[in-house]
């Protein structure tokens, strides 16, 4: 595996940061979350008047061999289908990236279906699923490796053309249950705490879930002291490609947008290994599925939205989008107390 080198930015222009935000015609911090935002922005950039180019957001779908356990209430099916729709715009990413002038790049990781040619589809197919996590590992070395790297090649190849901020969607049935093991096992939460209804899944179905990932949890809980071997053991192809894809973009020093909670437990894996990472990652909502709000805790971020959301593929990042636009906008074009001769005085 590559070993990759994540940089803390440097803090000495902070103040100067601070600054430039509280002299802004406005009651100092008035503009709330928005500076926290920008702040962190200006950090990555190294820079006062900082910019958002060429946005992107890589979708990356998968499928699993813990699907054979009936974890989801649909299903596996649904991976590939979801793909297709991707490729004719029908998905929910698809319409929130083309209202935001997003560019969405549709990747199959590691689908369990063979697709025709399409030219919009990138084909970076690990293998037709993971094998099954009860029973077995989900990836071999070198599938892990094959896939991290394929999602580092895929974000150099956007940072080429000038991209500077990235989100990163997922699409791969099952896996809610992955992300629940990775939160268990990264976070003080037990088991139970972590997992959620992910698609739907009734009371009942809920139990055996849980029942199911005590099983799986006890099988690898030998390799947790490497987290990214219990990752492997553990995780999607799609989620691979994430993590591979969150840690370039961070050594690219360009600004992660994270999704929801199957995002949030790919980063919360990269982040044991590379805690650099949350110096270049906004949380762009908070899910509802059950447990991320705690992972977010656990992680000490505030998201940027709030709004019931549990959907996946993107969209919370999409989403937030045009709330990060308006704290570069406001960073960059609000008149200070000088220039726009405003008595600053509380
Ligand atoms: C039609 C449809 C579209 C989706 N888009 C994202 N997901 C989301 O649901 C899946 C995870 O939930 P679970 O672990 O319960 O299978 C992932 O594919 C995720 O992206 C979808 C799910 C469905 C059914
Ligand atoms: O928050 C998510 O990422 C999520 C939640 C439920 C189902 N799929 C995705």
């Amino acid at each position: 595996m590559k070993n990759y080198f994540i940089e803390k930015p440097s803090q000495t222009i902070l103040d100067q940061v601070k600054n430039k935000i509280d002299l802004k015609t406005k009651p100092l911090g008035s503009l709330g979350q928005l500076e926290s935002i920008a702040k962190k922005i200006c950090l990555i950039q190294q820079t006062r008047s900082p910019k958002l180019n060429h946005p992107a957001m890589l979708v990356f779908a998968g499928d699993h061999g813990l699907t054979d356990e009936n974890i989801s209430a649909f299903p596996q099916e649904v991976t590939h289908q979801m793909v297709l729709n991707f490729l004719s715009g029908g998905a929910a990413i698809n319409v929130f990236c083309q209202q935001n002038q997003i560019n969405l790049s549709v990747v199959d990781a590691g689908v369990n279906h063979t697709f025709a040619h399409h030219p919009d589809l990138i084909d970076r197919k690990i293998g037709f699923g993971t094998a099954n996590s009860l029973h077995e590992e989900a990836m071999t070395d070198k599938e892990f490796n094959q896939a991290m790297a394929a999602g580092a090649q895929l974000v150099d190849r956007k940072f080429t053309k000038g991209c500077n901020i990235i989100g990163f969607g997922e699409m791969g049935i099952g896996n809610t249950s992955a992300s629940s093991l990775l939160m268990s096992a990264f976070t003080d939460c037990s088991l139970e705490d972590c997992v959620g209804r992910g698609t739907g899944i009734d009371d009942q179905g809920l139990h055996h879930k849980i029942d199911v990932l005590q099983k799986v949890y006890a099988q690898h809980r030998a390799k947790l002291n490497d987290p990214l071997t219990f990752f492997r053991c553990v995780a999607g192809f799609e989620m691979a490609m994430m993590l591979g894809a969150m840690v370039q973009a961070a050594e690219n020093k360009m600004i992660l947008l994270i999704d929801g909670f199957i995002a949030s437990a790919v980063f919360l894996a990269a982040y044991q290994q590379y805690p650099n990472l949350m110096c270049y990652a906004l949380f762009c909502h908070q899910s509802d599925e059950h447990g991320h709000q705690s992972l977010l805790d656990h992680l000490g971020q505030e998201p940027i939205l709030k709004m019931n959301l549990r959907l996946g593929e993107g969209t919370g990042c999409a989403l937030a989008y045009p709330i990060i636009q308006s704290s570069v906008a406001f960073i960059n074009q609000m008149a200070s107390f000088e220039s726009a001769s405003i008595t600053n005085k509380p």
